[in-house]
């Protein structure tokens, strides 16, 4: 029996305090309104954003909401005038939506949106109502406009791509954001040339899709910065020529003056993939003097702020940032995916766990356990 224009009741992992575990449990997600895809999700992974949010540290984080936003799945029904994806579809939610209409879309110049993105903040769909209630018949909050931390999810339809239906959802969860966020902080935002410097702080998903990327491009170095020399090996699998523990370096000797000195005197290009802003200051001013550019793609807690000697940045330095690598879903995941399915692209690698979604609080612990790059979760 078609469940079109029905609310469903499924599944999901609800948040309903910062630094609680997820409640698992019912919820009905309603029917997809007009230029709404209502998607049954397949598998979802945690990223390290997810985490952020349940931890209170995110300005617009607000509760009870159904977090996720590196999700795969199948669309189940669309609302009116739903035209870019139909029943059956494999598709992925996309956090950055791609309009095409918008003064960001036509610029030329971003990949950010303007169309749906004031009330994805919010929680809310474009209406400003929420398809997802609880078991009392209360609302709950949508999550960048994905929620995928639950069996069915709404979006709009600027915020889903499809995909080819021979990509297993497994992999191409991860393509929802960590994988292509540092793949394309490298080969877009940045757009690292053949024999650049390059270094990359923080070898977790997005830090080792911006190594990959950088490698893709030929870049002449490569040089991976952790805290934790567990990260070496698999840096130097993503294309590391170097690793670095800033902990061990010699008495007196800052991370910034070993880089300079490893690079004649800095990098062509630097990336925070930590989301620490003292690392962000690292990362700028490890950069070469004259056009060095450093990337932040790091997410920092409410309330911190970046800084650095402006004379860094009159000396040539620039510091710039990168949402979903400067990726258009709707037009580019396509590549992506090709890029995935041709073996020029790693995204298996990055599962280091497989869980039941029921283990999603487990899987949220996996992200302190030192060797995680990503868990994903089936449903
Ligand atoms: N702008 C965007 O579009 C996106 C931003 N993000 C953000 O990017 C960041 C990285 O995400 P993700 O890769 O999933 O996260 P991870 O936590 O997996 O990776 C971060 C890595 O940085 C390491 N690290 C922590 N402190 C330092 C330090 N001082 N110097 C060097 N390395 C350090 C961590 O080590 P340890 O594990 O030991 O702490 C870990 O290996 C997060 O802030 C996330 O919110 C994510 C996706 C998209
Ligand atoms: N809500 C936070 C900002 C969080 C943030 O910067 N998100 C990234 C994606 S992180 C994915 O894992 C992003 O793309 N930002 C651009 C955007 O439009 O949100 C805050 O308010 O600080
Ligand atoms: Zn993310
Ligand atoms: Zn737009």
């Amino acid at each position: 029996m078609s469940t079109a224009g029905k609310p469903i009741q499924c599944t999901a992992a609800v948040a309903y305090a910062a630094k609680q575990p997820l409640t698992i449990e019912t919820i009905t997600v309603g029917a997809p309104r007009a230029h709404e895809v209502r998607i049954k999700i397949l598998n979802t992974a945690i990223c390290h954003t997810d985490a952020y949010t349940l931890s209170g540290a995110d300005p617009e984080g607000a509760f009870p909401v159904v977090l996720g936003h590196e999700g795969a799945g199948i669309v189940e029904s669309v609302g009116p005038d739903v035209t870019n994806v139909k029943v059956g579809d494999h598709v992925i939610p996309l956090y950055t939506a791609e309009c095409g209409k918008c003064k960001f879309c036509l610029s030329g110049k971003t990949n950010l949106c303007g169309s749906v993105r004031d009330t994805q903040g919010r929680g809310v769909m474009p209406d400003g109502t929420s398809r997802f209630t609880n078991s009392k018949g209360e609302p709950l909050l949508h999550f960048m406009g994905c929620s995928t931390f639950s069996e069915y999810t709404v979006v709009a339809d600027v915020s889903v791509v499809a995909i080819d239906p021979t990509a297993p959802f497994e992999s191409v969860c991860l393509l929802g954001c960590g994988v292509t966020t540092g793949y394309g902080a490298a080969t877009k935002t940045a757009n690292v040339q053949k024999g650049d410097t390059v270094a990359v702080f923080g070898a977790g998903t997005v830090g080792l899709s911006v190594a990959q990327g950088a490698q893709r491009r030929e870049a002449s170095r490569i040089i991976i910065v952790d805290i934790n020399d567990n990260k070496e090996k698999v840096s130097r699998e993503f294309g590391a020529t170097d690793f670095v523990n800033p902990t061990k370096l010699p008495a007196g000797q800052t991370i910034v003056q070993k880089l300079i000195e490893m690079t004649d005197g800095g990098l062509d290009y630097t990336f925070d993939c930590t989301g620490n802003v003292n690392v962000m200051r690292d990362a700028l001013e490890a950069c070469h003097k004259g056009w060095g550019t450093s990337v932040i793609i790091g997410v920092a807690a409410a309330g911190k702020e970046i800084s650095t000697r402006p004379f860094q940045l009159v000396t040539g330095r620039v510091w710039k940032g990168s949402a979903f690598g400067g990726v258009k879903g709707r037009s580019e995941m396509g590549g992506l995916i090709k890029d995935y399915q041709n073996k020029k692209l790693k995204v298996d690698e990055f599962i280091t766990a497989r869980r039941p979604f029921a283990e999603i609080n487990d899987g949220f612990e996996d992200l302190h356990n030192g060797t995680c790059l990503r868990t994903v979760l089936k449903f």
